[in-house]
């Protein structure tokens, strides 16, 4: 049996139509294409079609006795949302960093001492699968609750072939068991570990020889992703660690200029990586390049924040031609954090956004920044049926009522997992 399903009346559907080929730039970054009172009309877990509430139902009548209905009467609808870069497999918690940053010291200090992702690589090496399972399931039942449909998931805290493949492992089998759609990075080179501090070429070496291979021939991810950090990894061994990735299929990312500006963009543009990702201290020069090679830059506002530091140049990358997507970077160092919503209040806060360019940047763009725009991120005809309803009037509300979570509905492939803001 078909299973059909209509959401009705909607204040406003959110479409987010026309950026399925390439990500929405300057001008197409504000297009929502909104519908006021639209309906959306679903089968078998895909879109079949959103339009005037009155078109839909004309259209389609034949099918709406056998429907469920959902009434979106005064709320707004919109494409379930995309987090295009998190950290959402580790173990334990660093409020006592978050302690020792308020007193003054700062998150690469801490680093270096032995602490920040060493902690958090220690925690995850001890757990078992099932606790890293465990820990990981609750933050993506948390990510669902406020919207969100498909996560990026990131290893980089097992910095051992075994529990890197621990980490991918523990995503791979929430992507099967859960209802939240998890795209898989490898991130080997994430940090130095601290017994091999004076030989870092030598960990690269690994990485590359002896992690990658196992990665790509396991199929554990799509991306490879590097920290290039003053401190951590040189552009030089970013290079080589995405060169590397590439000849096993593994598309670059690249932690790029979070702490200090390191040609990260640069790079990104040359290596032609998929995007970028922080880019606080971006020069104008890198930010020029990845404009020109379609780099989509992920910016990780909730990380300045909590980092205290400077916020990202979302305007001048916008007015540069810049495909700008915003992300939680949901981990427990720099971000703990998954509610997205809140991305988007301080996208428009802190960084000079539109309400509507954050929800391109949250929606259409993320897709694009974790290449799956042609099944989510828009309200389009064939795309997944992954739809947020959030109990606001219009989206302006959204970014105006800040820090509380707006979500009533979440529907994922068709079946509606939050009702009421509670997951079913
Ligand atoms: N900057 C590097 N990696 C993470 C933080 C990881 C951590 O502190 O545990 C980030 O994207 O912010
Ligand atoms: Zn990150």
């Amino acid at each position: 049996m078909t299973q059909k399903m209509f959401i009705t009346n909607a204040a406003q559907l959110i479409t987010m139509a026309g950026s399925t080929d390439g990500p929405a730039t300057r001008e197409a970054m504000s297009q929502l294409n909104l519908i006021e009172d639209g309906s959306l009309f679903m089968e078998d877990g895909k879109i079949v079609e959103a339009g005037p509430d009155k078109e839909i139902r004309e259209k389609y009548q034949e099918h709406f006795q056998s429907a469920e209905q959902i009434d979106a009467t005064g709320k707004i609808v919109a494409p379930g949302l995309v987090d295009p870069h998190t950290h959402l497999v580790h173990a334990g918690t660093r409020e006592n960093e978050y302690a020792m940053r308020l007193k003054g010291r700062t998150y690469m200090d801490i680093m270096q001492a032995g602490g920040g992702i060493h902690a958090t690589t220690r925690a995850t090496q001890q757990a078992s699968h099932e606790q890293l399972y465990d820990e990981s399931k609750k933050r993506l039942n948390q990510f669902l609750l406020h919207g969100v449909t498909t996560v990026e998931a990131k290893s980089g805290y097992g910095l051992t072939l075994e529990h890197e493949l621990k980490q991918l492992e523990v995503a791979e089998q929430l992507n099967n068991d859960h209802p939240v759609d998890l795209v898989s990075t490898f991130m080997g080179a994430h940090a130095i570990p601290m017994d091999e501090k004076n030989n870092p070429d030598k960990f690269v070496d690994r990485v590359i020889q002896e992690m990658l291979p196992e990665v790509a021939d396991k199929k554990l991810a799509v991306f490879n992703d590097v920290f290039c950090e003053r401190g951590v990894f040189t552009p030089e061994q970013s290079r080589r660690v995405l060169e590397a990735g590439k000849e096993y299929g593994l598309i670059p990312k690249i932690h790029a200029d979070e702490i200090e500006p390191y040609e990260g963009a640069e790079l990104a543009a040359s290596i032609g990586a998929i995007s970028a990702d922080h880019l606080l201290k971006a020069s104008e020069n890198g930010i020029k390049k990845m404009a020109e090679a379609g780099v989509v830059g992920v910016l990780l506002p909730g990380t300045a924040f909590f980092l205290m530091a400077e916020f990202a140049e979302a305007r001048k990358m916008i007015d540069a031609g810049v495909a700008v997507a915003l992300s939680t970077d949901a981990n427990p160092g720099s971000s703990p954090t998954i509610s997205l919503p809140f991305i988007m209040n301080l996208g428009c806060l802190k960084m000079g956004m539109t309400p509507e360019e954050v929800l391109t940047a949250t929606t259409i763009n993320a897709a694009h920044a974790i290449g799956c725009a042609s099944e989510v991120g828009s309200l389009e005809s064939g795309k997944k049926a992954d739809v947020t309803i959030f109990d606001v009037p219009n989206y302006l509300t959204l970014s105006y009522k800040y820090g509380m979570n707006h979500v009533d509905t979440v529907v994922k492939a068709g079946i509606p997992l939050v009702r009421g803001g509670q997951l079913q």
